[in-house]
């Protein structure tokens, strides 16, 4: 996607430890309209494909996911939580993933009654890089019976290979915008054509 990546060139840098800091638009000050043309796109990618919900991740997928959805029909949206509180009742589903950025693992939880087998699901999240955070979510609609109906990211490190296992797998990956390579000294960033 264009868009995005003109964004990313001009607004992106590139930090050590293949951390690409893309605040200023996608993960921390949020650019709505961007949002809603990333959305835009994925319902191009999926049309055809019957989404009943879209699954995210805390923290940086939500705003995302949400704006997304009212490209598929206003389907809702669930994220799973990093953490168990006391406005978790009920039984849930969970996992672990070990988060990118904080470098640590995490539990990842869902309470049973927002995903359900019969449930078609659209996986949506801000970055893949090794792909825990989606491998998190793939666990989560295992074990809820839910069908992985496509994964829709924005940015995907692609020389992470996280999104390529993702594929080789047999899932239908829509990265807007993949990076190749990025140089944390140099500052250059190449995406994939
Ligand atoms: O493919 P991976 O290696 O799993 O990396 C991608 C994940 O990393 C980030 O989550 P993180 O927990 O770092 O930050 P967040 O809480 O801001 O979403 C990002 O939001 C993705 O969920
Ligand atoms: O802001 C971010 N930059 C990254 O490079 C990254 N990788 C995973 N998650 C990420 N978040």
């Amino acid at each position: 996607m264009k868009e995005l990546e003109e964004r990313i060139r001009r607004e992106g840098t590139v930090k050590p430890g293949n951390v690409l800091k893309v605040d200023a638009f996608l993960n921390h000050q949020c650019d709505v309209t961007l949002f809603d043309h990333m959305g835009a796109a994925w319902a191009e990618h999926f049309a055809g494909k019957t989404i009943t919900k879209i699954l995210t991740i805390e923290a940086s997928g939500i705003g995302i996911a949400c704006v997304a959805a009212r490209h598929f029909d206003g389907v809702p949206v669930v994220f799973a939580k990093k953490a168990q509180s006391i406005n978790l009742d009920g039984d849930q589903y969970t996992t672990t993933v070990y988060s990118f950025t904080k470098q640590k693992e995490f539990p990842v939880i869902v309470a049973k009654k927002y995903l359900n087998a019969g449930d078609h699901v659209l996986l949506i999240d801000d970055f893949l890089a090794n792909g825990k955070a989606l491998r998190g979510l793939i666990d989560l609609c295992e074990s809820a019976g839910a069908v992985v109906e496509g994964i829709g990211i924005a940015v995907e490190k692609g020389f992470q290979g996280g999104g390529d296992r993702l594929r080789e797998e047999g899932y239908d990956v829509d990265s807007l915008a993949i990076v190749e390579s990025m140089d944390a000294e140099t500052g250059d960033i190449e995406f994939r054509r």
